[in-house]
């Protein structure tokens, strides 16, 4: 929806007359910001780079991202207004694509320092040339508007600055009133002039948080994001983290014992000189039987958390076919007075941590639905989840 509200806001200004937008500009927070679920900008960039590449418009901006604390969105502002001046003067470039004719250009020398035009200075699209200097204006959902309202959140002259300097452009969001809010608000009355509200009829109630929520339990997002963004998460193994207190509260410091997305990346999907074994430390997330088939899915959520940066969790299904078949021999007399398939009653959250290690051989690719040939420490999982019994050893290789 980020993105998209770039195209609803071009389309609402040009639309207008009064507006020619010339340039989006996508400019990722930075990991300062300290936002729970806030991936380091790393990720961020690399995914914005990959939704941006059919937009001929829509720019990513690196400048606020790679600042180590986060950025007052007044100073981002004012930090593109003099790059985008600064642009102008060199170059003009912003308006190269509108070029008037050189009689024309000769005549036109004044200097407007925005190019959001009143309605007497109406000029005809022509006269949008390199003598204007583009306007600077913050994109925002009503919600973000609204957020000027919660207190200690936002700086008086900083919200006098955007709105009265800048401008708004806000694209209505389902629950919100940006009408009534300015109304309400003598700071934003005063200068709601500047303020250019885009109802947007194609409701779409699409947040980050929800898409994260989905990719953590893995859920489809397909059509809500990109492939080639989606793909990157999966690569990564973003978003993994339990949406759960209690879990985060329980999980290791980066040990010996753990792996980053990284190295699972470089050494585990390589599988150079045969099998690797890695141990996670995982939380059960389900674990459901068939009886009539002797299976049992187990699901693992892998808890790992790099140099203590929060956020950078991998997570993983893991079908434990051969130590299922195993194991399933003991556990389905108690399976099999049940429907099938069976989902066993989890109760008891949070999710149990187990601890598991797992050798994935050169055929058994991570990312495809692997099998788990070693398991250890077993039992913690087991015993944990109702109406299971199992025998069985820890050293039990399968
Ligand atoms: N569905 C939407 N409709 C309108 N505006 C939106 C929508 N989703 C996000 N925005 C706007 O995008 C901007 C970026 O905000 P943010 O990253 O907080 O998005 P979000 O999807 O609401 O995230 P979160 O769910 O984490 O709050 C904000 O101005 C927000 O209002
Ligand atoms: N005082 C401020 O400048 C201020 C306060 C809150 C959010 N913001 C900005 O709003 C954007 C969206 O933030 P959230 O994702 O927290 O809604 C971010 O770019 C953030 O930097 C700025």
């Amino acid at each position: 929806m980020h993105l998209r509200m770039f195209e609803i806001a071009r389309d609402a200004l040009n639309k207008t007359g009064r507006y020619q937008v010339v340039s989006g500009i996508m400019s990722p927070v930075s990991d300062g910001y300290k936002k729970k679920d806030l991936l380091p900008a790393k990720h961020r960039v690399e995914m914005l780079k990959l939704a941006l590449r059919t937009s001929d418009w829509i720019k990513l901006d690196q400048w606020e991202s790679s600042l180590s604390s986060w950025t007052q969105t007044a100073k981002v502002l004012r930090h593109f207004r003099q790059q985008v001046e600064q642009q102008h003067q060199q170059h003009g470039e912003m308006f190269n694509h509108v070029k008037p004719s050189p009689s024309k250009r000769r005549k036109k020398q004044q200097h407007n320092t925005v190019a959001d035009l009143t309605e007497n200075q109406l000029p005809s699209m022509e006269d949008h040339s390199e003598n204007l200097v583009p306007s600077v204006k913050l994109l925002c959902g009503a919600d973000l508007l609204e957020s000027f309202a919660v207190p200690g959140l936002w700086d008086d002259e900083d919200i006098e600055y955007i709105v009265g300097s800048h401008g708004l452009v806000v694209i209505t969001r389902s629950g919100s009133d940006p009408q009534k809010f300015i109304y309400e608000s003598d700071i934003l009355t005063k200068y709601q002039e500047n303020i250019f509200i885009v109802t947007e009829w194609i409701f779409n109630d699409i947040s980050s948080t929800k898409v994260r929520r989905a990719l953590r339990r893995g859920d489809s997002v397909k059509y809500l994001l990109q492939d080639s963004v989606i793909d990157y998460v999966k690569k990564h193994q973003l978003y993994g983290i339990p949406d759960n207190k209690h879990f985060n509260k329980m999980m290791p410091s980066p040990s010996q014992d753990t792996i980053n997305a990284k190295e699972l990346e470089m050494d585990g999907m390589g599988f150079k000189g045969g099998g690797k074994l890695i141990n996670e430390i995982a939380a059960l997330e389900d674990i459901s039987t068939n009886p009539s088939s002797g299976e049992i899915s187990v699901i693992l959520r892998s808890a790992q958390n790099k140099s203590g940066v929060d956020g950078n969790c991998i997570s993983r299904h893991l079908p434990l076919h051969r130590m299922i078949t195993h194991l399933d021999k003991k556990s389905s007399q108690a399976a099999s007075t049940q429907s099938s398939p069976h989902r066993l009653d989890r109760k008891g959250t949070p999710s149990p941590l187990v601890k598991v290690s797992t050798t994935f051989t050169r055929e058994e690719e991570p990312e495809k639905n692997h099998k788990v040939s070693c398991i250890s420490d077993i039992g913690t999982l087991v015993r944990r989840v109702k109406n299971v019994r199992v025998g069985f050893t820890p050293e039990t290789r399968v």
